[in-house]
């Protein structure tokens, strides 16, 4: 067996926890009500983000092979220059914050022929304050959640004289959502190896980072065509679908909120997965005075799945759906 080294090489450099933090974005409005959701936009008073920025051009390789840093952005001033176009950027999502100021690299530095930006939204909730004339959600004082957090990505490309959107995702990350009955996990192969007992009523603790790409990649950066899909939408679909099925595996989950995804979403061209399972090991089943168990964090190793899905699959099932109905 041989192994033949790549034609070409990699190499980036960048910056990476450049924490932005931005007072008085521009608000999101308008985005698609669905049923699943409660979310009709975002004040965007505060709009952080934790980004990552890595740069590439041939014309970095004598940093490299002769320590020659003429043609060097520092890092440093990668890190500034995205700071100082927050405080230019007007739009009202991470997904435009990366396109501006990636283009923005691309245009100042000729040297550089690709900027890969990422970011996970630093989520500030509201909080509620109170006086003698009832409860409001302060407009001044934000709680910082480490719950889960929206995520984008986006890759820009100079090619001749334009500058080009070579890739971009947007996603969910870190989403804990636990269900304390309702699934199950059976059927699966049974051999010498097998231990696990199977389960008809289990509870279900999952980790699910969800990412979705844009047929037009404009919806994504554009807010005021409508069709901008906000992480927390997704959010709540996806503890929609897992509260109304009693799931046999997080495979078939994960499947049903991606085609939620895709019938809610027709701007969506792709959704795709990644799902730990990590329920709590059940110590107590059945309390005394029951109902109610006690549970504990599991030990390693935790299991995951990976699922990645089109239109076709809702095309499919509901294809699928209508044969069973008895209609074709
Ligand atoms: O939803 C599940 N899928 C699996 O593939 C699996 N394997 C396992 O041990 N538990 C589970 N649960």
């Amino acid at each position: 067996m041989t192994y033949e080294a790549p034609k070409e090489r990699t190499m980036y450099y960048g910056k990476g926890d450049v924490w932005v933090f931005r007072s008085y974005a521009k608000p999101l409005t308008g985005v698609k009500v669905i049923p699943e959701s409660s979310f009709r936009g975002r004040g965007n008073v505060l709009f952080g983000m934790n980004i990552k920025v890595a740069v590439k051009g041939e014309q970095f390789i004598t940093s490299f092979t002769e320590g020659d840093n003429s043609l060097i952005v520092a890092t440093d001033s990668m890190k500034n220059f995205i700071l100082r176009h927050a405080a230019d950027y007007t739009g009202a999502t991470v997904e435009g914050f990366l396109e501006y100021a990636s283009r923005s690299f691309l245009e100042t530095y000729p040297q550089m022929t690709g900027v890969r930006m990422s970011a996970e939204q630093v989520p500030f909730e509201e909080i509620e304050v109170g006086n003698t004339s009832g409860i409001t959600a302060s407009d001044l004082v934000f709680k910082y959640s480490h719950n889960e957090s929206a995520s984008a990505a986006f890759v820009l490309e100079r090619e001749e004289d334009s500058i080009n959107v070579a890739e971009h995702q947007s996603g969910v990350m870190n989403l804990r959502l636990i269900k304390v009955k309702g699934s199950s996990f059976s059927g699966f192969v049974r051999d010498e190896y097998t231990t696990l007992p199977e389960t008809s009523d289990r509870p279900l603790f999952i980790f699910l980072n969800i990412h979705w790409k844009y047929t037009e990649i404009e919806d994504a950066l554009d807010d005021t065509r409508g069709n901008y899909i906000d992480a927390e939408q997704i959010r709540d679909i996806a503890a929609t679908v897992f509260h109304e099925n009693n799931s046999p595996s997080i495979q078939s989950l994960i499947y049903l909120i991606g085609i939620r995804m895709l019938q809610n979403f027709s701007q969506l061209a792709e959704v795709s997965f990644e799902s730990n399972n990590r329920t709590w090991e059940t110590i107590v089943e059945t309390v005394s005075e029951g109902p109610g168990s006690v549970f504990t964090e599991p030990r390693p190793p935790y299991g995951f799945q990976g699922f990645s899905m089109t239109r076709e699959d809702l095309t499919a099932a509901q294809r699928n759906e209508a044969q069973q109905a008895g209609r074709v």
